[in-house]
């Protein structure tokens, strides 16, 4: 049998790397045992026949696709639950670790939304009996979930969904009913044949009275004959963009009951006799939602560079015209429009990667802070989410789209893996927020911390600049640090704009609410921005932190990597840049002139506009060509597949 052998352009390549390549595949696996544990999960996979394709999935029906995705999903699970018994140390049901193996099929699992909320949600809302009954059954696949919350007609407005869950104390049970058609449950993964349980999220009547939405844990399916239990109506919602196999469905009751020990109980409960006893706060029943997004952001990063290390090894080996007559074809990777392309993927996929591992400590820290009963960072928190997990879910799967466009036509092929990985990453930017819903979140968040600077109000981490730029305006040098801080005066001159447009609809009459929707563009956009600088600023502190305990030569790359992301990013918001005035003293410094302020001095501006942007962009060209340069002399670093 033919061997494949490994392309002569991609071996020169790496033949080239000036870094240790198993050091920075520590440095992506969170370090040597993160390694360890991958590749020996990658080895376990790998030689299991079943799990590769003899007939490419496209050309399977779609119960051919779903029942392979099935039969996929059962051996990976079985894999991870040998490994955990084996190797204590690898906690295979962290969420991302899950997903990590799940994805290492090609058809998204139809168990994906069991371990990816289902277990989650019983960890983080389930009271600890409610855990002893179910938690081990979940973990071990003995009940498959799923989460179903979406309804036909909501998907954001959770306050407004539909579905109720009235208690009957006569029977201590609550009855799940579905009054209408736009109450039917729609879009849950799993759901359509693959989950005989699910968390459902209601409106809980009790007394006559409703108190909001609430989580309960529902058996859908009969154990033995997995036939749809009385009162049930389920099914499979049809073709998608993507997640073919994720088995999405739908869900009806009629007047469906369930013990009242099936209402989930860690933050609010429903006594005996119908009493309603509060949860600390409302928005715990958001828990679940919140881990989603944190995992979200890491999860888009993976993603984006199993796209970019295709892109980086397809320009090493794709040769393409004959710039100069007579000499050969030269690799696409030597075209600085290839590296452009290709360049900001490698980047960002580690800036999204070291944001992720950022959030899931703030997350870790809150959820011991919820534990002992302290709320405080909940909502920072939740606006970090928000955010991050819109941009980083938009960022990855734009970026995916254009690696598939640097491979060319081949790039179009399945066998590609573009169009499964599109599929993926393009789901996230809908489905646990949608993206826009999702900022005007962070918006929510930012319009209250820009008052309290206002007032001089000490603020939470991540806004805490906004008080020093409403006071005192930065030095403007050129260096990494002082980009960021010219995204942190942009990040404000931002909020600041929204909350003057929200004041100018007011004063012309508006309520609140028109006022908000009428600035609710520059609200989006004063988030993306908060957001921007968040990454920008974590990006380049965490390689500055690594950088002390890894050699030299790979400290230079991913600080190569950080200064291009940073480079970027001025570029991409030059025109935000530009409304940053300085003003004429020896020393250059920030100011945010809004377009729309009457404020801005426009000769002075224009003038150190010009001044101020030269310097911006001359800054960012020497990056970018340095970044460039030292690619293009041939010093690109291949990535090691396994280490992306
Ligand atoms: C590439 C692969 C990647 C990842 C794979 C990993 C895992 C895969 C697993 C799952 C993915 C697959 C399937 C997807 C599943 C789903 O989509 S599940 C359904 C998700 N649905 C949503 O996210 C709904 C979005 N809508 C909302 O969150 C809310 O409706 C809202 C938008 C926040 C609006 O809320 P509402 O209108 O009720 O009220 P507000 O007045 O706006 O807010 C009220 C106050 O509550 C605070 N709040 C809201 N949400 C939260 C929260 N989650 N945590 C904490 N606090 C919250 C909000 O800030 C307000 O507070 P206030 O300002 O102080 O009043
Ligand atoms: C692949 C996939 C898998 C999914 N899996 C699940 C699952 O397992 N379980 C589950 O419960 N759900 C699931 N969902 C549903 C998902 O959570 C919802 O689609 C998502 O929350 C968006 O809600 P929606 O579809 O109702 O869109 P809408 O909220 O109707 O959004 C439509 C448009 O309206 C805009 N809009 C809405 N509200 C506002 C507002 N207040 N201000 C400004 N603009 C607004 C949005 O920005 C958007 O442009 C999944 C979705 C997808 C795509």
């Amino acid at each position: 049998m033919a061997v494949n052998k490994v392309n002569e352009d991609l071996l020169r390549e790496r033949a080239r790397y000036t870094f240790n390549i198993e050091e920075l595949t520590n440095f992506i696996d969170g370090g040597e045992e993160g390694t360890r544990n991958r590749r020996e999960v990658e080895d376990m996979v790998i030689h299991v026949k079943e799990l590769h394709d003899e007939v490419p999935e496209d050309y399977l029906s779609h119960k051919e696709r779903y029942e392979n995705a099935v039969k996929k999903g059962c051996i990976l699970i079985d894999l991870l639950k040998e490994h955990v018994l084996r190797h204590s140390s690898f906690d295979a049901y962290k969420p991302s670790n899950m997903y990590r193996v799940l994805s290492m099929a090609k058809e998204v699992s139809p168990v994906l939304l069991h371990m990816g909320m289902f277990v989650p949600t019983i960890f983080g809302q389930a009271s600890a009996e409610q855990q002893e009954e179910w938690l081990h059954k979940a973990l071990m696949l003995e009940i498959i979930g799923t989460y179903a919350q979406t309804e036909l007609g909501h998907g954001t407005f959770l306050r407004g969904l539909e579905t109720t869950a009235t208690y009957d104390p006569s029977t201590e049970e609550f009855v799940l009913h579905s009054p209408t058609l736009t109450s039917y449950k729609w879009w849950p993964g799993g759901l359509g044949q693959t989950a005989n349980h699910c968390i459902v999220v209601a409106q809980l009547y009790s007394r006559e009275k409703c108190y909001g939405v609430h989580a309960f844990l529902v058996q859908i399916r009969d154990s033995e004959t997995h036939m749809p239990l009385p009162g049930i109506k389920v099914g499979d919602i049809g073709p998608k963009l993507g997640f073919q196999t994720a088995n999405n469905g739908f869900l009806g009751f009629d007047h469906f009951r369930i013990p009242r020990k099936n209402m989930l109980m860690r933050n609010a409960q429903v006594l005996k006799d119908g009493r309603y006893v509060k949860s600390k706060s409302d928005k715990l029943t958001y828990g679940t939602m919140m881990l989603v997004r944190v995992m979200i952001v890491s999860d888009a990063a993976y993603e984006l560079s199993r796209a970019a290390t295709i892109a980086a090894r397809y320009s090493a080996v794709r040769r393409q015209s004959m710039p100069r007559p007579g000499q050969p074809e030269p690799q696409i990777l030597d075209y600085v429009t290839q590296q452009h392309k290709v360049f900001i993927a490698i980047a960002t996929s580690h800036a999204l990667r070291l944001t992720g591992g950022w959030l899931w400590d703030a997350y870790s820290s809150l959820t011991h802070d919820l534990d002992q009963g302290n709320l405080d960072q909940l909502p920072e928190l939740h606006a970090l989410a928000c955010c991050l997990k819109a941009i980083s879910s938009r960022d990855s799967n734009s970026l995916v789209e254009q690696c598939r466009m640097s491979c060319g036509g081949h790039g179009y092929m399945s066998s590609s893996n573009f169009p499964t990985i599109y599929g993926a990453t393009a789901a996230t930017v809908t489905y646990e927020g949608e993206y826009t819903v999702m900022l005007l979140q962070t918006a929510r968040y930012l319009m209250k911390a820009w008052k309290e600077a206002l007032g001089g109000i000490v603020l939470t981490p991540t806004v805490a600049y906004m008080v020093t730029y409403n006071k005192a305006k930065p030095a403007w040098v050129n260096t990494p640090e002082a980009i960021i801080q010219g995204f942190h005066a942009v990040a404000v001159g931002k909020v600041k704009e929204a909350a003057d447009g929200i004041e100018y609809h007011q004063n012309s009459g508006k309520d609140y609410e028109d006022a908000w929707n009428a600035a609710s563009v520059m609200l989006v956009k004063a988030s993306e921005c908060y957001c921007r600088a968040i990454i920008c600023e974590t990006f380049w502190k965490e390689i500055q932190k690594h950088s002390r305990s890894m050699s030299r030569n790979l400290a230079v790359v991913l600080q190569q990597l950080s200064e291009l992301y940073l480079s970027y990013w001025v570029l991409e918001r030059s025109g935000d840049f530009f409304q940053v005035r300085t003003v004429p003293l020896t020393r250059t410094k920030f100011e945010f002139v809004s377009f729309a302020s009457p404020k801005c001095h426009c000769q002075m501006c224009t003038g150190f506009v010009a001044h101020i942007t030269s310097v911006v962009v001359l800054a960012v060209q020497v990056s970018i060509q340095n970044l460039t340069l030292t690619f293009c002399t041939r010093k690109r670093n291949e990535f090691d597949i396994g280490s992306c």
